[in-house]
């Protein structure tokens, strides 16, 4: 059998043998200019099914499975509300489809053995009985299953998309596609899960979690070039109020490597440029180096004890307590008058009654992490909703570093392997990327089709990749569970040293003040003008090995830094058995 490409022709060449196969290569220029067209259309005719699925085949085209699985599922909705007369947006979504006719039918249905299966999805009862929207909204929702299937195959979220094979079979038993698609899970699921042949692979068992193109979207506008004079001269006209003795400027790291390597001993190791804190005064021991407020917050806790916007620990209500609650809806509390005030101007107003609270709460340990990496993107999308911005345009994450790739690295031929390619970088699951956040803004209220350009599935990625470079979280000190996760946009331009000049809290505020003492060679602290910030992301006090180890995860690689390069090579040194040598200051030795 031959291995489906994601990069197929707009034009479907269905008399291929599957039409899921063809190998030529789109070039990109043209995809992109009719992906924009169709975005521009769906801008236009927000609930026509039709279009979302072209622009999900032309996702899948340029490589994007996750968009594709995206456009696909809104496709998969609209399809619903056009048979079900009860559904919120049933008349806008049938008014599309009038433009619409079975024969001929519109070519993105003209797939493979699709328009041949049309009898078992009319249900014998011929065309005219079904009507027409009907009928084609259930071949819509037939080529729907086809690419939610495939492309989230292609992300590596085995078990959705064998779900939505089986969903698709149900409809149409014997459509070949379908089957097709259903051979390529099983065979991927059996070397993932190294079962034989005749080995029976239980839906449970399937990974469900993918990874996806980490990228700045070449069609995404509100990215800022963050080392430009505008974008630094913003970022320090704030922080001179956070941090009045720091400001941002262009900082040289080394490049992260994935894990181990020899390069511990060179002089000279590759660096790239990134963004920095650093102190333009002198800073004396313990002195307070940033104080910053966020209400990028998230509690993963159904019935928190913590303050709903600033994610500080509540006191015990006691008659004296400061504590506030929403006149509205009781169960949200305040810390305190000032946290409140903020929440209305800022976000409140969005969720306030719209019982979105007990979404993602109290999650299996399993997903914690996802839990509150969703529980920020629904925090953003209340902020941005109540301020009327594009979430993208918030300020609390417009500037932060989001770890992306080249787009260049990250396009890839498409053939089905084992696992996603190694440079596609952001986790990934349909339930957390696609399904759940969709299920926040209808919870909010929000027409997610009408509002497409805010809530695209690639401005949830982009918060996403965001979120996992920059958030901090704190653990429940009653069973150590992370239950609490914030975003501080200041904070998190300082970058990690394992000899930190500082250190930091998070309570209802981020603090970071000057070390009394550096962790090397209890050396005294306090910062120079001129000196880079040096946080740190991990327990300093750990051995080098675990350190690095646990740094990966935080750091988004294998720590470069001086102090973890010297240590590890003086331990090599040591293993091989040389006499050891001292190093001086800056490393070299
Ligand atoms: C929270 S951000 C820090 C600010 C970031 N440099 C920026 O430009 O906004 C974390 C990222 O900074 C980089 N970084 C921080 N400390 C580093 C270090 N010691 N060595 C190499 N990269 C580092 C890594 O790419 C990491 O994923």
């Amino acid at each position: 059998m031959e291995a489906p490409n994601r990069n197929r022709s707009p034009q479907t060449d269905s008399s291929s043998p599957s039409a899921l196969t063809d190998e030529r290569e789109p070039p990109r220029g043209p995809l992109l200019q009719r992906r924009q067209q169709l975005t521009e259309a769906l801008a236009r005719s927000p609930y026509d099914l039709i279009l979302y699925l072209e622009r999900a085949v032309v996702h899948s085209d340029l490589a994007y499975p996750d968009l594709a699985a995206g456009d696909a599922y809104r496709a998969l909705l609209l399809a619903d509300e056009v048979r079900d007369e009860s559904f919120e947006y049933h008349d806008q979504a049938k008014e599309s489809l009038r433009g619409y006719r079975t024969a001929p039918c519109p070519e993105v249905l003209n797939h493979g053995s699709l328009v041949e299966d049309l009898d078992q999805i009319v249900d014998g009862q011929g065309v005219e009985a079904a009507g027409e929207c009907n009928i084609l909204a259930n071949i819509a929702s037939v080529r729907c299953f086809q690419i939610l299937s495939l492309s989230l195959l292609l992300c590596g979220c085995l078990k959705s998309a064998l779900e939505f094979c089986e969903r698709g079979l149900k409809m149409v038993p014997h459509n070949r596609e379908l089957h097709e698609i259903k051979d390529y899970i099983e065979q991927v699921a059996r070397r993932r899960l190294r079962k034989g042949p005749d080995e029976p692979i239980e839906i449970h068992m399937l990974p469900d979690r993918g990874v996806v193109r980490r990228e700045v979207y070449p069609w995404n506008t509100h990215e800022p070039d963050r080392f430009c004079a505008d974008s630094l001269s913003f970022l320090n006209s704030k922080l001179a109020k956070i941090a009045p003795k720091c400001e941002v400027k262009v900082s040289s790291l080394p490049v992260l490597l994935d894990g181990a390597s020899n390069t511990d001993q060179y002089d000279i190791i590759p660096t790239c440029n990134q963004l920095g804190l650093f102190a333009k005064q002198d800073i004396g021991p313990g002195e307070p180096v940033l104080e910053e407020y966020s209400l990028l917050t998230a509690n993963n806790r159904h019935k928190e004890s913590t303050c709903d916007a600033c994610g500080t620990e509540l006191p015990p209500l006691q008659s004296d307590s400061k504590a506030v609650s929403c006149p509205e809806c009781h169960d949200t509390i305040f810390c305190d008058e000032f946290c409140f005030a903020k929440a209305q101007e800022l976000y409140h107003p969005a969720v306030c009654e719209k019982d979105v609270d007990s979404i993602a709460k109290d999650p299996d340990p399993s997903v914690i992490d996802e839990s509150l990496y969703l529980l920020l993107l629904a925090r953003l999308l209340a902020m941005s909703t109540h301020q009327d911005i594009h979430p993208l345009e918030v300020p609390e994450i417009k500037y932060i570093w989001g770890d992306f790739v080249s787009v260049a690295l990250n396009d890839v031929d498409g053939s089905i392997t084992d696992e996603p390619p190694p440079e596609w970088t952001l986790p990934f699951s349909f339930k957390y990327n696609v399904e759940t956040p969709l299920h926040i803004l209808e919870k909010m209220d929000i027409d997610i089709y009408a509002t497409l350009d805010r809530h695209d599935l690639w401005v949830f990625n982009t918060a996403y990749a965001k979120f996992r470079g920059t958030a901090s979280a704190r653990k429940n000190p009653r069973d150590g569970r992370p239950d609490v996760a914030a975003v501080h946009p200041f904070w998190c331009l300082a970058n990690h040293d394992c000899n930190p000049n500082v250190t930091w809290e998070w309570g209802g505020r981020m603090l970071l003040w000057a070390r009394e003492t550096r962790v090397v060679g209890n050396q005294p602290g306090g910062i120079r003008a001129g000196e880079e910030i040096l946080n740190h992301y991990c327990d300093v006090n750990l051995p080098v090995q675990q350190r690095r180890e646990w740094a990966q995860g935080s750091l988004g690689g294998w720590c470069m830094c001086q102090r973890c390069r010297e240590e590890a090579a003086a331990a090599v040194a040591t293993a091989a058995g040389e006499p050891r040598e001292e190093v001086n200051g800056n490393g070299a030795s």
